[in-house]
Formats: C-alpha cells, structure tokens, sequence
C-alpha cells in the first residue's frame, strides 16, 4: 500500500482515485471545487502526507500544470517525487523537472489514455524518467495500468519528456483512426447503398481487420443515434495534434493523415470558409463558372 497525493479529481482524476483506492492505496485529493475534494488547499493536502511523498498531478495542461507544480515546488521537500499524468506537451516537462529539481524533488511525466473508461478497464501508461523514480511510483502505475502482462499496457518510455511524447504520438494517431473510420461513416451515408450503416459498422466489430475500441465506441455511439443527428459537426482539438504535426516538421517525417485529420478539426468549425469564397471567385474569374451568392 502507498499513499499518493493526487491534484485534481476532474474527470480524470477522480476515477483514479476510486481506482488507486480500490486497489488498497491510500489517496489524499485535493480539488478547487470542495465536494469531490479530501483536503482544503494543496498546503492542507501535503501536509496529511508522510515523507517522503509522491503526488500526482491531473490539472489541465500548460498553464494550471505549471502553476501546480510552481506551488508544489513550495510545499514538497528533497526525496518527494512529483508525476504528471495530464496531457503536458513534452517540451513542458523539462521546465516542470527542473523547477523541482531545484529543491531536490524528483519528477515523472506519465502519458495516460483510458479517458472516462479507465476506472473500469486500467489506464494506458508511458511515462519519462529516471529509472529509480519509475521503480518508486510502480505500485501505483501497476494500480492504475489494465490488468494483464505489464509491458501491454504500461511503458517506460525514456528519459523526462519521453512519456509525454508517446502520449502525443497515441493521440496524433488517435486524430488519423476517428477521421477514417468518420470519413467511411458520412461516405456510406451519402451513397445510400447501404441500407443500415450502423448495423454494417457494428458487423465490423468482430473478425475484421479494422476492428478496435475506437469502433466498438462509433457503434456505441451510433446506437444511442443512429444518424449521429442530435449532434453538430464541430470539433475541439486540445493540441496534442498540433504538437505531432510540429514533430513531424522539425524532423521533416511526411503525416498526411494526422495533417489532414487535424485540419479537418479547423474546418469543422468554420461556417463559412474565407478560403472556399476565394476559391469560388478565382473560378468565376478565369472561367465564368457559376457562384453562389451570400444571402
Ligand atoms: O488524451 C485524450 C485521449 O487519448 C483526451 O481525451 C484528449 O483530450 C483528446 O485529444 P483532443 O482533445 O485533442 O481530441
């Protein structure tokens, strides 16, 4: 049994802790919001901890990251061992570790996918740092990770930055499976050869080769609507995309599909594309092609 801090009890959060506890370790939350929170303040979470400690962060990235480890910094003491299970971008975690390491604080960055299932299936772990620190924090990875053979579903990546990293790849990955399995989806409903799309997207959950979580949830899914209707076509991208496609850049790796699936994202949001007029009123220019006008 270990006892962890844990900083943020968001969606995320919070179900690690049911998971951390369920599987005996003792875990002290701290959250803004009181009602899901065990401690008062960060100051009032470490202090309910005993040294040397280990607290894991789960706050958003960027920013509420940063601030949280600045304050930690503050409150923790040499040998603690602070992890960062949110999506930070990898290049975050050098500036995070040596804030700490200034005091003495050890760090791991843990990339962490599962999302709202994990409590019930285990996370998916790829964490950066030193080794000695992983072999520290490893009850509470192997709590947290799926059940079965370590090595399926839990990584020691590399060094600071390198869990991170994996994560930003699995989630750069992650843009190019949904637009595919999306762009067959919106094709088959737009030939109306098929009579039940969802019904041949739920066939395709056993036996074939594009079988996978991502479609056993488009089934799910499309069984709460089948035409997907109830929702609008606009999607939020949180960075990670982005991230691997300035990786794929500055080592000059060709990514048409995670660029595309990205820029995808973009255009979901437009109502109108400045772009798409410009491309309009060239075609009416070189060759009198029809437009349509702005009502
Ligand atoms: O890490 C995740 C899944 O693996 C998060 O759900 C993340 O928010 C997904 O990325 P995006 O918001 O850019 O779609």
């Amino acid at each position: 049994m270990v006892q962890l801090g844990l900083v943020g009890l968001g969606k995320m959060g919070f179900n690690m802790r049911e998971r951390l506890r369920a599987a005996g370790h003792e875990v002290v939350g701290y959250d803004r919001n009181e009602a899901v929170s065990d401690s008062s303040s960060l100051a009032d979470m470490v202090s309910k901890l005993a040294a040397p400690r280990m607290v894991w962060i789960m706050v958003p990235a960027g920013g509420p990251t940063r601030d949280t480890v600045a304050e930690l910094a503050e409150l923790l003491s040499e040998g603690d061992l602070v992890i960062d299970g949110g999506n930070s971008k990898f290049t975050d975690d050098k500036i995070n570790s040596e804030v700490l390491a200034a005091k003495k604080i050890g760090y791991l960055d843990c990339g962490v996918s599962g999302g709202v299932w994990g409590k019930e299936n285990g996370y998916g772990l790829m964490v950066g740092g030193a080794k000695e620190d992983v072999e520290r924090a490893m009850p509470v990875f192997d709590a947290l990770r799926p059940e079965g053979p370590r090595e399926e579903g839990f990584s020691h990546a590399g060094s600071i930055g390198a869990g991170h990293y994996a994560k930003m790849i699995h989630n750069g990955i992650e843009y190019g499976i949904m637009q595919a399995y999306a762009e067959g989806f919106e094709l088959m409903e737009a030939a109306h050869v098929i009579e039940n799309v969802p019904a041949v997207i739920k066939g395709w959950q056993r036996g074939t080769v594009v079988r996978s979580w991502l479609l056993d949830l488009l089934v799910r899914a499309l069984d709460e609507d089948p035409d997907l209707d109830d929702l609008e076509g606009y999607v939020e991208d949180s960075g990670e995309g982005r991230w691997t496609l300035e990786e794929a850049i500055n080592n000059a790796v060709p990514a048409p599909v995670i660029s595309a699936a990205l820029f995808a994202r973009f255009s979901s949001r437009q109502k109108d594309s400045a772009a798409m007029r410009a491309v309009a009123a060239l075609r009416n220019q070189f060759g009198g092609h029809a437009v349509k006008k702005a009502e």
